[in-house]
């Protein structure tokens, strides 16, 4: 597969060393050669078989317009544009575009979010009321992170209502901690992910491309895991 990775930062050079592993063909751009997504022409859009976006939430959304316009398949793991999602999916509906976001792509993060239902179905009706915090790094530009917004997504569908306070700390380099916790009058409950690598998302996000490169539509992540 040929892919092009949009960002070399933390999470992009690590999608890159794994694509490569995985046998693709892969093209990197990074902020200089692709300011304003001054790169994404038609003509080399349409060379690359998938394109993965690991950038910042207000780069990502002009690298979409580009590549979503051209029928171009996107794989999208950059967080914090969630507002512009519905713009978005109808630029890809418009233009014959795909498009597969992720909040999270470790397959431990997508385990938790089955576990957080559960674990809210089983603790709703014994009057325990839910939150989550979520801990990254201190460079980290969106706050709550995209995973503790689908988490709380996924305790809210359990519980009928949002009302899920979420706390975020800004920690050294933490690669991403999240936990749910159930609070009683008596005792609390927590369920908690870990990230200790941030090798995972690379190897999921890659493992979504490669997926995408055989479909066409588009996809929220925690929909597709299960069929990858
Ligand atoms: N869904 C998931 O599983 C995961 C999602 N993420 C998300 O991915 C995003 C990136 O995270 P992370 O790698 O940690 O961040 P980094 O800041 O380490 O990397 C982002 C990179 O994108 C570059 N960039 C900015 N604009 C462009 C552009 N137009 N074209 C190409 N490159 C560009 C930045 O360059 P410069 O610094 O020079 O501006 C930077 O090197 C964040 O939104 C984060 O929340 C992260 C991990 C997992
Ligand atoms: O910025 C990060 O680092 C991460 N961002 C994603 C998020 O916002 O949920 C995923 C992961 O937690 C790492």
């Amino acid at each position: 597969m040929r892919l092009l990775v949009l960002g070399a930062g933390k999470t992009g050079k690590l999608v890159a060393e794994v694509a490569a592993e995985h046998g693709h063909s892969v093209h990197v751009l990074d902020a200089t050669e692709n300011k304003d997504g001054a790169a994404l022409t038609h003509p080399f859009v349409t060379g690359f078989d998938v394109v993965i976006d690991f950038t910042t939430p207000e780069s990502v959304i002009t690298n979409m317009r580009a590549c979503l316009a051209v029928g171009a398949k996107m794989v999208i793991g950059t967080t914090g544009w969630y507002e512009k999602l519905a713009d978005m999916k109808a630029l890809a509906e418009r233009r014959g575009g795909s498009l597969l976001y992720g909040t999270n792509y470790s397959i431990g993060v997508q385990k938790m979010f089955a576990l957080a239902r559960y674990f809210t179905t089983a603790l709703k009706e014994s009057g325990y009321t839910f939150s989550i915090e979520e801990t990254h790094h201190t460079s980290k530009v969106d706050a709550p992170s995209g995973t503790a917004l689908t988490l709380r997504d996924n305790v809210a569908s359990v519980l009928g209502n949002t009302d899920i306070r979420i706390e975020a700390h800004r920690v050294g380099d933490a690669a991403g901690t999240h936990t749910l916790i159930a609070t009683g009058p008596n005792d609390r409950l927590l369920l908690t992910h870990e990230s200790t690598s941030r090798k995972p998302f690379a190897e999921g996000a890659v493992r979504a491309a490669e997926w995408l490169s055989t479909h066409s539509g588009i996809y929220d992540f925690q929909d597709v895991v299960e069929k990858l």
